[in-house]
């Protein structure tokens, strides 16, 4: 059985469980089991506190972690990212009052106030600037506030907690993190299981991240609407009852998707049609 780790809290848990019920892995009904046995599948499910993960998946019991980038740095542990997975983004930055500082030079000799010590410490040693960081558990805007320290270094998505805070980012980011799937640095990586695993999820991300569009066009057309619609190989074309016409289907971003029917419907395409796709194997 392929052993993996869930966060079981936090911004990860919620869309990490969704992506693994997407790819067909039975996921636990509520948020009090630790463990599930996916017989079926034959995977076994813990689920861990988000900054544990990274932990565990090093020591070897488990094969495999969903957990975010920042926090497989800050814990030092020797594991490594195999396989980005588009959710829980984020940024690590610095944060303190408006005009109390502008750069990383403005921190040396003042305190910072984190709960990722392990990348901050890093952070601040690889600029060669000599500052105090103090751990705090979460909630790390209001240190400012009530005096534990001058600067905070914290994870900011939307900006909403720090600007309730009346805190302003300075300097840099420091890193651009996302949920990543990882595992130990080193580990085989060919095992049959690890391998399925991984495309499921592969799957799970190019189904979400592009559309089927079918279209008709007249052949003369053609050169130029497969230009717009390359797919991610090749067109499939098929040709039409009507003489001088052909059937198109290609896989779209979905981001794009409005624009290349507008370009295609402008060189006299026409039936143009998108679905879903709800799960694939590239
Ligand atoms: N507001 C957010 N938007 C997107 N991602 C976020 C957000 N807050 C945290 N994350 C990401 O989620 C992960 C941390 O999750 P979370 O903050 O829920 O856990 P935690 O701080 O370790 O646990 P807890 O806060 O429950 O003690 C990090 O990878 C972080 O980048
Ligand atoms: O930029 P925003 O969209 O406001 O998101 C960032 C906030 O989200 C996280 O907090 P979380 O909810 O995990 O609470 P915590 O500080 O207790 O960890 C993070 O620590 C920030 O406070
Ligand atoms: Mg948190």
């Amino acid at each position: 059985m392929l052993r993996i780790a869930v966060p079981n809290k936090g911004s990860l848990s919620g869309p990490a469980s969704a992506m693994l019920h997407e790819a067909g892995y039975q996921q636990r009904k509520e948020s009090k089991e630790l463990v599930l046995v996916d017989p079926e599948n034959e995977v076994e499910f813990f689920y861990l506190r988000p900054r544990d993960i990274a932990i565990y998946v090093s020591s070897g019991k488990l094969d495999i972690g969903i957990t975010g980038r920042d926090l497989l740095i800050d814990s030092g542990a020797n594991a490594e990212e195999i396989l980005p997975l588009g959710f829980a983004r984020s940024t690590f930055r610095f944060a303190a009052k408006p005009g109390t500082a502008q750069g990383i030079d403005d921190l040396a000799g003042r305190t910072v106030a984190t709960s990722y010590e392990g990348i901050v410490d890093k952070h601040l040693a690889d600029s060669g600037i000599d500052a105090s960081v103090i751990h705090l558990d979460g909630a790390v805007e209001t240190a400012i506030e009530l005096g534990v320290a001058q600067v905070i270094a914290d994870v900011v998505e939307t900006g909403t907690s720090l600007r309730n805070a009346g805190l302003e980012v300075f300097g840099e980011p420091i890193m651009k993190s996302e949920a990543v799937v990882i595992r130990r640095t080193g580990a085989d990586i060919d095992d049959p299981k690890v391998q399925q695993f991984l495309r499921r999820l592969q799957g799970v991300l190019v189904a979400r991240t592009y559309v089927m569009m079918d279209y008709d066009c007249r052949a003369e057309h053609l050169e130029q609407a497969v230009a717009l619609t390359p797919g991610l190989e090749s067109p499939t074309i098929s040709p039409l009852h009507n003489e001088g016409w052909v059937a198109v289907r290609s896989m779209v971003p979905t981001k794009d998707a409005q624009r290349v029917m507008d370009d295609l419907y402008a060189i006299g395409a026409r039936a143009i049609l998108t679905t879903a796709i709800h799960a694939c194997r590239l």
